[in-house]
């Protein structure tokens, strides 16, 4: 990388520095500023390493192996095995682009879901709960036009419990993140607007952000015509864990990336009129992160399965939680979704610790080629779909082997 011009180097700064430091002194407001929280991330991801040595909450992986399959649930069941955080910088994955696969419409099917009763359609698996749900807040939305011609909104969100840069996927104007159309202290109506804090749409010259009182955004005099459509009930909801392989990598040892086409394809649907939302968690590999996700591949290779090869490298079979998720889809303004999954513990999970949201339905994703749609077949994402079913109570009908 370049070295930033304005950096001290052996306790001095430069001259190219100092007439750095000076052209930027006359910078609109809304240019970004020095990037300190690039130190303080270094910092944390180091102090992160320290306090989470791979040695001290993992027996070397050769003797992990040796040990006879019949441990393995003794493995899974002990506190011990927490994972250490994922080591990498995940690389930015961008949402795999929606409305490539053939066209369809009809909107997707459904089934009631009460969480609060053990037959209400969720499984009877408990998960994890943080007792109090993280703060999150959009630091910034863009406008993203799709190559399948639907436009989506990206949100970034920052949190305090991580230092990664979780997203949501808004299809839909008319939703909108309470954090980031707060306005901020001193700041210009170009800054609200650059961050994404604007009403309708940007056009060049445009001057006014079109939000005015202090926290809601008015009726937008200048929005578009897809601000104002009739919205009745929950938008359907998406919460995604990042998979680089599986999105970016062309994989076929999982059906991520399908499943989040798919998503944004029946979230771009007409009769989808309350929008969508992915939520987009930067917990890849199941939490475990992208290194040790590739080692559990080479053990799958070597006869494991997917939830026998976490167990293995001293993970738990799914190291994700969903609070961050909760968080978000509040800060978006929905207490109530209809979710995408197949997932038990994820419908509990995205609720919150004190039933925050409300998931009023489930929408099943059943892989594309079980449908005869499309999709694709490998003899790696059967044992993988298998698993889920088997060992993680996932709700898909096994009639979709054959
Ligand atoms: N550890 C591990 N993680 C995997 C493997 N294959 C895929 N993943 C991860 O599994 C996660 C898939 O998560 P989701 O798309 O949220 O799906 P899900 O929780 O299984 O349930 P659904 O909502 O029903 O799709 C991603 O984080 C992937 O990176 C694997 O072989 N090992």
């Amino acid at each position: 990388m370049t070295p930033d011009p304005g950096e001290k180097t052996s306790g001095k700064t430069t001259e190219a520095g100092k007439s750095w430091h000076q052209e930027t002194v006359h910078l609109p407001s809304f240019y970004s500023p020095r990037s300190r929280p690039v130190q303080d991330t270094e910092t944390t991801r180091h102090e992160e390493r320290e306090e989470f040595s791979l040695s001290s909450v993992a027996r070397p992986l050769s003797r992990t192996l040796e040990a006879p399959t019949a441990t393995l649930s003794s493995i899974a069941n002990s506190d011990a095995a927490l994972p250490p955080p994922s080591l990498l910088s995940p690389a930015f994955t961008p949402p795999a682009t929606p409305g490539t696969t053939t066209p369809r419409s009809e909107p997707p099917r459904s089934v009631p879901v009460d969480s609060s009763i053990p037959s209400g359609g969720c499984g009877t698996k408990k998960p994890r709960l943080l007792e109090t749900l993280p703060e999150v807040q959009c630091i910034v939305r863009a406008r993203i036009p799709t190559t399948g011609g639907t436009e989506m909104f990206l949100h970034l969100y920052t949190n305090n419990v991580d230092q990664k840069e979780h997203l949501a996927i808004v299809f839909g104007s008319h939703i909108r993140s309470t954090s980031l159309d707060a306005p901020r202290e001193g700041e210009t109506e170009m800054d609200r607007m650059v961050r994404g804090a604007y009403t309708g749409r940007l056009y060049p010259g445009r001057t006014q952000s079109g939000m005015i009182g202090p926290a809601a955004p008015a009726a937008p005099a200048d929005a578009d015509a897809s601000d104002t459509t009739g919205q009745s009930g929950p938008p359907l909801v998406r919460i995604h864990s990042e998979c680089y392989t599986g999105e970016t990598a062309w994989s076929a040892r999982c059906d991520c990336g399908e499943q989040l086409d798919e998503a944004a394809r029946l979230m771009s649907l007409p009769s989808e009129e309350n929008g969508g939302i992915i939520i987009y968690l930067r917990q890849e590999g199941r939490g475990i992160g992208l290194g040790e996700k590739l080692k559990a591949y080479n053990l799958q290779d070597l006869g494991s399965d997917t939830v026998e090869a976490n167990l293995l490298l001293r993970h738990p079979a799914d190291a994700r939680s969903y609070g961050l998720a909760t968080a978000m889809l509040l800060d978006l303004g929905h207490k109530e979704v209809r979710l995408l999954t197949n997932n038990p513990e994820k419908i509990r999970a995205v609720e919150g610790p004190n039933r925050e949201v409300r998931v009023t339905e489930r929408v099943a994703m059943v892989p594309l080629s079980w449908k005869g749609k499309g999709g694709f077949r490998s003899r790696e994402v059967e044992g993988y779909l298998k698993t889920k079913i088997e060992k993680m109570g996932h709700m898909l009908d096994m009639g979709g082997f054959s």
